[in-house]
């Protein structure tokens, strides 16, 4: 595995300079001076076309060159494939199901995934920031994640500190982003902390996909303008797909790349773009914003009457095929790949460039401690459970209240356990929406090469195991005692061990239902009808006796609520005996068969009996919860690995 250090090519870090903008600190670590140049060279996407099936093409011989210190700017109407292009030089998925040719080279030289995830960073257009985080807890668990453990505390949260200073968010440092309950960062300061928490992994290039997309024009200039000053000083790389910027937000780019239906109109600087449509016949008025124009003279969607739009644009994308330009930049980029194969050239090899990587077991720690703090904190991911919970233990306790060891209430005792089993493990479904937001964030982060499916899914059930602790804890404390089940601390402890593994099975089964389905209702759905499906299988509603051979040996086997409802039968009745009634003649009148009932009494044992339950094999039974929750866990981690990076 490639070992690269980002900051520099050295492991020198932390000189710190004076900026005054940048609240007295600059971090030199950020500098690129590793990739002079990035080039992409005859890109083609194309996806199978979504009515027809047919092949389609949506980007097509797509060229470009840009230097360190340069940012650029893909432009195009909406639909004309920046998005495809972005991802694409990015060496991401360029849509879904496409197949993407062409060569990306960094400085001259054939970049591999790898060595693109170790040289760039990507902001997505909704970067998944974690609401209930501070904007320096953000950017400090994004260091805590890529930064190798070489770097002390410390350094790292200086580098945290200076970052967020060059972003103008130093005075925001406590502020949380915000929470549907909760206010935090302003958008415009959102969209800043996304692209700060992407840099303190000191790439060289930067990718950003609609950064001000939903900003006014104002605090889109602002945004860019700190990426530019940024991008600058540090020699970075950047490129962002933009929609309609303002004059003063287009100004700030070095390069633009316009783009319509996949084909390329200009590729060049901004600067000569006036010029360049000037002599193909498309002269732009003065007073102007050029950013507009440029997307009128190609927008297809505005079709006015009198205006051949579509000629036009092909006329332009022909045109540009054509042109001088268009020669110079291949040129340009067989140039910088001749110079780097020129034995004794001085351009940086990427083969030597090498990126130290925190150790693998670090990043589940740092999930972990990022997770604590979201689930303490974000009432959505465990408070509202814990409430919600609570009060079911209420209402279940309050209604099943008070039985005792007499024949009348067995029945009761049984609907009790399957209750508490039954709707613990339905209510599970509400983890849905807290575990997508995360499972949106491992995404985006591992699509950056940061975490990997393991280590999130570790990290995911070790958070879970306290507060999936304290439910059935909270739970077990209420019910089990207003309830009346046998008074003893074994009992008790049992119980809370069958409703512990309960949680952990369903919330296990939410993990795995939403790694395949991640839409939120589909998720949902899936969810509530395992839940259903395992209440009518378990036991309780046809005993196991009866139950159809179907649903028997495909489902009920399989299914952990079955063996929860039974280690609490055997709980209840292996060690407790029930009195019969007694009639007005003085003869008991019991409604189980029991070798006790010649005593007046029913022992518990007949009571399982009748339900097919074998009071000697709780072990067997935890042993198979723990693998129903282990084969769910690495189901789910299959899914988040075979899902596309
Ligand atoms: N499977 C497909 N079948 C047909 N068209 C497709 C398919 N996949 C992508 N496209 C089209 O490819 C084009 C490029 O999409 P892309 O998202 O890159 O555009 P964009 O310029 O970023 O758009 P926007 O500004 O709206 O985000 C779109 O017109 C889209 O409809």
């Amino acid at each position: 595995m490639d070992q690269m250090d980002r900051p520099s090519s050295s492991n020198t870090f932390a000189e710190k300079n004076d900026d005054p903008e940048a609240g007295g600190m600059r971090d030199t670590s950020l500098i690129n001076d590793v990739v002079q140049n990035y080039a992409w060279q005859n890109i083609d996407v194309q996806v199978k076309d979504r009515s027809t099936g047919d092949p389609l093409s949506i980007l097509s011989d797509a060229n470009g060159i840009v230097h360190a210190s340069e940012m650029i700017a893909i432009m195009g109407p909406s639909g004309s494939g920046k998005t495809t292009l972005l991802n694409a030089i990015a060496h991401r998925v360029a849509a879904a199901k496409a197949t993407t040719t062409g060569d990306l080279l960094a400085n001259g030289q054939a970049a591999n995934l790898q060595k693109i995830r170790d040289l760039s960073s990507y902001v997505e257009q909704d970067d998944a920031l974690i609401g209930s985080l501070t904007v320096r807890e953000t950017v400090g668990f994004a260091a805590g994640l890529s930064l190798p453990s070489s770097v002390s505390k410390s350094e790292r949260q200086r580098r945290v500190d200076s970052l967020i200073a060059s972003f103008g968010l130093q005075s925001q440092s406590h502020t949380i982003v915000g929470t549907p309950i909760k206010k935090g960062l302003s958008g415009g300061q959102k969209k800043r902390l996304g692209v700060c928490s992407r840099l303190v992994t000191n790439p060289k290039i930067l990718f950003l996909d609609e950064p001000t997309s939903g900003l006014d024009s104002t605090l889109s200039f602002e945004v860019m303008n700190y990426i530019k000053k940024i991008g600058r000083e540090n020699n970075l790389i950047v490129i962002a797909s933009i929609h309609q910027p303002s004059t003063s937000t287009f100004m700030l780019f070095d390069k633009l790349f316009l783009l319509s239906r996949g084909k390329t109109c200009y590729f060049g600087p901004i600067s000569n773009a006036r010029d360049y449509f000037g002599r193909i016949g498309y002269p732009m008025p003065s007073e102007v914003n050029p950013a507009e124009f440029f997307l009128d003279l190609i927008n297809t969607d505005l079709v006015k009457e009198g205006d051949d739009v579509v000629a036009r644009t092909k006329d332009i994308t022909e045109k540009w095929v054509a042109s001088e330009e268009a020669t110079l930049i291949n040129q340009e980029i067989n140039d910088v790949i001749a110079n780097a194969r020129m034995p004794g050239s001085a351009i940086p090899q990427l083969s030597d460039v090498h990126v130290q990587k925190p150790h693998s077991w670090t990043i589940p720690l740092v999930l972990l401690q990022r997770s604590w703090i979201k689930s303490y904190r974000d009432i959505v991911a465990y408070g509202i459970r814990i409430v919600m919970y609570l009060g079911l233990a209420i209402l279940m306790g309050t209604v099943f209240l008070r039985f005792t060891p007499t024949q009348e209430y067995i029945q009761s005792y049984i609907n009790a356990m399957f209750f508490s089993s039954a709707f613990m493990s339905f209510m599970a479904v509400a983890y849905v929406p807290a575990y997508l937001e995360d499972q949106a964030t491992f995404y985006k982060e591992r699509a950056n090469g940061i975490v990997g499916p393991l280590a999130f899914m570790v990290s995911n059930f070790i958070i879970g195991l306290p507060f999936l602790f304290i439910i059935a804890l909270l739970f077990c404390v209420v019910e089990y005692w207003l309830t009346g089940f046998r008074t003893s601390g074994t009992g008790f402890m049992t119980f809370l061990m069958w409703l512990f593994l309960d949680l952990l099975a369903a919330e296990s089964l939410v993990v795995l239902v939403s790694s395949v389905f991640p839409v939120f209702v589909v998720a949902l759905a899936v969810t509530a009808f395992a839940n259903g499906l395992w209440m009518c299988v378990n036991g309780f509603l046809v005993p196991i006796t009866i139950l159809n051979s179907f649903w028997k040996y495909v489902f009920h086997y399989i299914e952990y609520q079955a063996y929860v409802f039974q280690g609490m039968m055997v709980n209840e009745f292996k060690h407790r005996t029930y009195s019969c009634a007694t009639t007005a003649a003085g003869h008991y009148q019991c409604s189980y068969e029991s070798s006790l009932n010649s005593e007046g009494l029913i022992a518990g044992t007949d009571v399982l009996k009748n339900y097919d339950i074998n009071a000697n094999k709780m072990g067997e039974w935890v042993g198979i919860m723990i693998s129903i929750i282990a084969v769910y866990r690495l189901l789910g981690y299959l899914a988040l690995r075979l899902r596309q990076a």
